[in-house]
């Protein structure tokens, strides 16, 4: 499938941050067929989570296990080899090049997809000083996804703000998913580099991850609705 066919509903990716499996399975009940991708992350990882990729596999949703990999290459490989077994479609790792390297190794011969976690939405420049770097967001997120892009990643998790950068960098052949959404009004929380659902569509990115904005929402499933059709108004 080209970006272009993916639907507009199936763009969402609904960040499952949540304590348990108990609760985040009231919530998919509660969200029923208006979302397709879910993302599971430490929170419910951590809490007896993973269990829950096969089975919103078997009901036939799209799951993206975001564990961040960042370890040596033989463990990223053999994590890798055994999050492929699970049924998800998506796996992060940190964009450093050797835990690209060693995740496109551990993903051969499965379906599952790389994605490299570039710079994390939460930094800003002076964050990114603060850890020693003497490059800005903007220069680090390219450099890193040239490498990814050379490793043979199959697609970037960045903030909005560079995504058009970014796809004329690595064309249409990697995809570009992007955290740091917030509905227009909604709590930015933690997140600085953030965009509207619409705004960060049109600026190129063909999945946007959310969480609190539809998590912690009175009625989850009309926000993600919401966001669906600003994604679908988006793409025109
Ligand atoms: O890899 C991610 O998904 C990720 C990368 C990043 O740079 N920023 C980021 O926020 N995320 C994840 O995306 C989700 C965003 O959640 P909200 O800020 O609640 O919408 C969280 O689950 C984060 O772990």
């Amino acid at each position: 499938m080209t970006q272009a066919e993916i639907a507009p509903k199936d763009r969402l990716i609904v960040a499952l941050d949540l304590p348990s499996p108990a609760a985040a399975e009231a919530m998919i009940d509660q969200l029923g067929d208006s979302v397709t991708f879910y993302k599971i992350g430490y929170q419910l990882a951590y809490a007896g989570g993973l269990p829950l990729i096969g089975k919103l596999a078997d009901k036939g949703k799209k799951v993206f296990a975001d564990l961040k990999m960042h370890d040596i290459g033989n463990t990223v490989a053999r994590g890798v080899e055994s999050i492929a077994k699970s049924g998800a479609t998506f796996v992060t790792v940190h964009a450093y090049p050797q835990t690209m390297k060693a995740a496109v190794e551990g993903r051969a011969g499965s379906r599952l997809r790389i994605l490299a976690v570039t710079v994390l939405t939460s930094y800003n420049d002076d964050d990114l000083h603060a850890a020693g770097y003497r490059i800005g967001v903007s220069e680090l997120v390219e450099a890193r996804a040239q490498q990814a892009q050379v490793l043979g990643v199959d697609g970037i998790v960045c903030s909005p703000e560079e995504v058009g950068n970014l796809r004329k960098i690595v064309g249409h052949q990697m995809e570009l998913v992007t955290p740091g959404i917030r509905p227009a009004g909604s709590a930015t929380g933690d997140q600085k580099r953030i965009m509207t659902p619409g705004r960060a569509i049109a600026a190129g990115a063909d999945y946007l991850v959310v969480g609190r904005p539809v998590v912690e929402a009175a009625d989850p499933k009309a926000v993600a609705e919401a966001i669906q059709a600003e994604i679908a108004q988006a793409l025109g």
